[in-house]
């Protein structure tokens, strides 16, 4: 007996979880997980099952001809098979390693393909990446393009199903960013949409503020604007220097990326709009 992960979206109406889960029974499945979400707002629904079933191939026939007539975009995979990711870094690492740690942990059950940074090795002093190869892609102003079609090509040598922007400190242009829609997302070390941009602990300690957090959102054009996946937050006091809210805002953002990561290679992160849905 296999586990799969079903997930789908479609326009809401009714009797689409009776057509899916009947199916599931008819082809001798058993469910054992199933969360669903109907967005008033968008008029869209979405849904994750995870099921067992010793024979998926029949089955995925059927599914087809009921995508097909309830037009959904639907994605089915053996649980077992773990999602391939690429991890860009650049001066600071801490949220790369957390990654590491927890893929090593079994925490993050995920294969890290390969660990790309625009800084050299030695200067991260990057020592064990627990089997994952490390490529230095420099670039400057004029070599951005070449040193996107780079990584490009890497990315699908590699195979990645994702890439984890962990805390990489240059914007993507435009084509990338479309190029790696809804596969790519980025950790950033504030509590979007407050203080985008490079140095938001220093704009956060300017402007006084009594919380500082960090957000785990998709990749777009426009920059820190991506969908949202996860934030969290932590209290600061008058007492705590730029310095100190950099020290402080490390683990945030190394659990806020991680539990961002964890819903997306689990199947659990959906995108709606400007919006995304995340099943717990
Ligand atoms: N297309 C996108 N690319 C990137 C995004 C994004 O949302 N869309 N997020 C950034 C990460 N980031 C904040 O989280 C960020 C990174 C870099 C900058 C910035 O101004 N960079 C300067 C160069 C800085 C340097 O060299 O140290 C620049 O590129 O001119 C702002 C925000 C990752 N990419």
């Amino acid at each position: 007996m296999t586990s799969y992960v079903l997930t789908f979206s479609c326009l809401d109406r009714p009797g689409i979880v009776a057509k899916v889960t009947s199916l599931i029974a008819q082809h001798s499945g058993n469910i054992t997980s199933a969360q669903q979400f109907n967005d008033p707002a968008t008029g869209r629904f979405f849904m994750r099952v995870v099921f067992d079933m010793a024979n998926v191939e029949t089955f995925s026939a059927s599914l087809s001809s009921i995508a097909q007539e309830l037009s959904f975009d639907w994605r089915m995979r053996d649980v077992a098979k773990r999602k391939r990711v690429l991890i860009l870094v650049s001066k600071f690492d801490h949220c790369l390693l957390d990654l590491l740690y927890r893929v090593r942990i079994g925490e993050l059950r995920m294969d890290v393909v390969s660990v790309v940074s625009n800084h050299s090795r030695e200067s991260l002093k990057l020592s064990n990446l627990h089997g994952a190869t490390f490529h230095h892609l420099p670039i400057t102003r004029s070599t951005k393009l070449d040193q996107e079609l780079q990584l490009r090509n890497l990315i699908e040598e590699t195979g990645a199903d994702f890439v984890i922007l962990a805390r990489y400190m240059q914007i993507l242009s435009d084509s990338m960013a479309q190029w790696l829609e809804g596969r790519c997302i980025n950790i950033h070390h504030s509590f979007l949409p407050g203080f985008k941009g490079a140095r938001p602990y220093h704009q956060a300690h300017e402007r006084g503020v009594k919380m500082i957090g960090a957000t785990a959102h998709f990749v777009t054009g426009d920059l820190d604007e991506g969908p949202i996946i996860a934030q969290n937050v932590e209290p600061i006091t008058h007492r705590d220097t730029p310095a100190m809210l950099i020290a402080k805002g490390r683990a945030i953002e190394q659990r806020v990326l991680a539990s961002a990561v964890g819903a997306l290679i689990e199947d659990r992160v959906f995108l709606n709009g400007r919006r995304t849905v995340v099943f717990d």
